[in-house]
């Protein structure tokens, strides 16, 4: 069975205008990262037929609910896509399962048909033995799973999930991340979630569509985001160093040198090295290139140090940020530093270097004159 959803939407909403292709594997989970206001929630709203788009056309399994060029309307109802909203607001008076039920009694269902749905889709959520209790007497994350049930009790082929973590506290956001995890794998569900978290878009998506200012600006798995970001926006949710610019030229062992664009002065030159990328050839000078480079990689100085990095760069420290734990990484003990280098304009965000609290002391880091360097093969650059 071909199940896959295909997508595609142009529209305006007053001045926001969002312009978007994509299509999604059957039965795997695909994640719009983006943040506040990048388009997510519209455009599960013109999915799930809430909102219709000026152009575009929305299939599943060979069926199509939205086309404007063969004036094809299936309103919300008809659609069989399962919405659990952000806020995924229960009915508080209701039990759970009339909360799960409500969708089934709006379509008449006979009642043995309907008492069967909901012991099905709690079943899938781990909540039997919960049908009597009321939201209030639930945790935030077996609420949500209720919200999720609710969905599933109307038997969709495709959930969209906007934000489904986000009403939950730090740390019941941990527990319920792995549950959903779970239940979403045991679902085989064609499924696309909405986040703005890189970590759960990372968790999650088997495929993952950045989406900036209505318009998708990277698509791919894990590994592509982790290691070839093509913006800032992920290069900076994911903590590293970003650098676009143009390959000028190769020196003789093979180092790639990279101009950057719409620095203030010309030349802004980065050495890098290729990264290994499946590239089937050399980029050609000119080409456009991404680099990034791990703020660990980047050392300061005081002054210019007597060996010479290729990437030797002047500027200013604009913070100093001790690190505590709770991130991806092991983080105590160090000390991130925020540099603005000379040359660069304001629209660069600023270089960042981690450095060991013993470096920070000897240093003695204020808001200083500074040097950074990195290496050239710290520095990973591809097309
Ligand atoms: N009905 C509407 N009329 C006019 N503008 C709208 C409408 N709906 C959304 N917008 C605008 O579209 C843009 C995208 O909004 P949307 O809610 O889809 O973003 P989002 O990525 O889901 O953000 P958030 O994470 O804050 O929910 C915003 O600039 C918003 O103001």
């Amino acid at each position: 069975m071909n199940s896959l959803l295909r997508v595609s939407l142009d529209t305006y909403l007053d001045s926001f205008h969002l312009s978007l292709n994509f299509s999604a594997a059957e039965g795997k989970t695909t994640v719009l990262l983006g943040e506040s206001g990048a388009g997510k929630s519209t455009v599960l709203r013109l999915l799930a037929g809430l909102q219709h788009p000026q152009q575009g056309h929305i299939s599943l399994d060979s069926v199509t609910y939205f086309d404007n060029e063969q004036k094809i309307v299936v309103p919300p109802q008809e659609r069989p896509f399962g919405y659990v909203f952000q806020d995924y607001i229960l009915f508080p008076h209701l039990t759970v399962f009339e909360n799960v039920a409500f969708g089934l009694r709006a379509q008449h269902l006979p009642s043995r048909l309907i008492r069967a749905r909901v012991s099905e889709a709690l079943d899938r959520v781990h909540l039997v033995g919960y049908d009597m209790r009321k939201p209030a007497q639930l945790s935030g994350g077996q609420q949500q799973r209720v919200a999720i049930a609710r969905a599933l009790a109307l038997q969709p082929q495709l959930l969209l999930l906007d934000e489904p973590l986000s009403a939950l506290d730090v740390q019941t956001r941990r527990e319920v991340r792995q549950e959903l995890q779970h239940i979403l794998a045991e679902l085989h569900i064609t499924t696309i979630m909405v986040t703005h978290q890189y970590l759960e878009a990372l968790l999650f998506g088997h495929s993952i569509l950045v989406l900036d200012d209505g318009h998708i600006i990277q698509q791919g798995d894990q590994r592509d985001l982790l290691e070839y970001p093509r913006s800032s926006y992920v290069a900076e949710l994911i903590g590293v160093n970003f650098f676009r610019g143009r390959i000028v030229r190769y020196e003789a062992d093979g180092t790639c040198v990279i101009a950057l664009q719409n620095s203030e002065y010309q030349p802004f030159e980065i050495f890098a090295a290729l990264s290994e990328q499946g590239q089937e050839a050399t980029p050609d000078i000119g080409e456009e290139a991404y680099v990034v480079v791990n703020p660990r990689s980047v050392t300061l100085y005081q002054s210019p140090p007597d060996a010479s990095a290729r990437n030797l760069f002047p500027g200013t420290i604009t913070q100093v940020l001790r690190l505590r734990s709770g991130g991806v990484q092991s983080r105590d003990g160090y000390v991130r530093v925020s540099i603005a280098l000379d040359g660069l304009g304001s629209k660069f965000p600023p270089l960042t270097a981690e450095i060991t609290e013993v470096s920070a002391t000897r240093l003695r880091l204020q808001q200083q004159r500074i040097y950074a360097a990195f290496k050239a093969t710290e520095a990973s650059a591809y097309t």
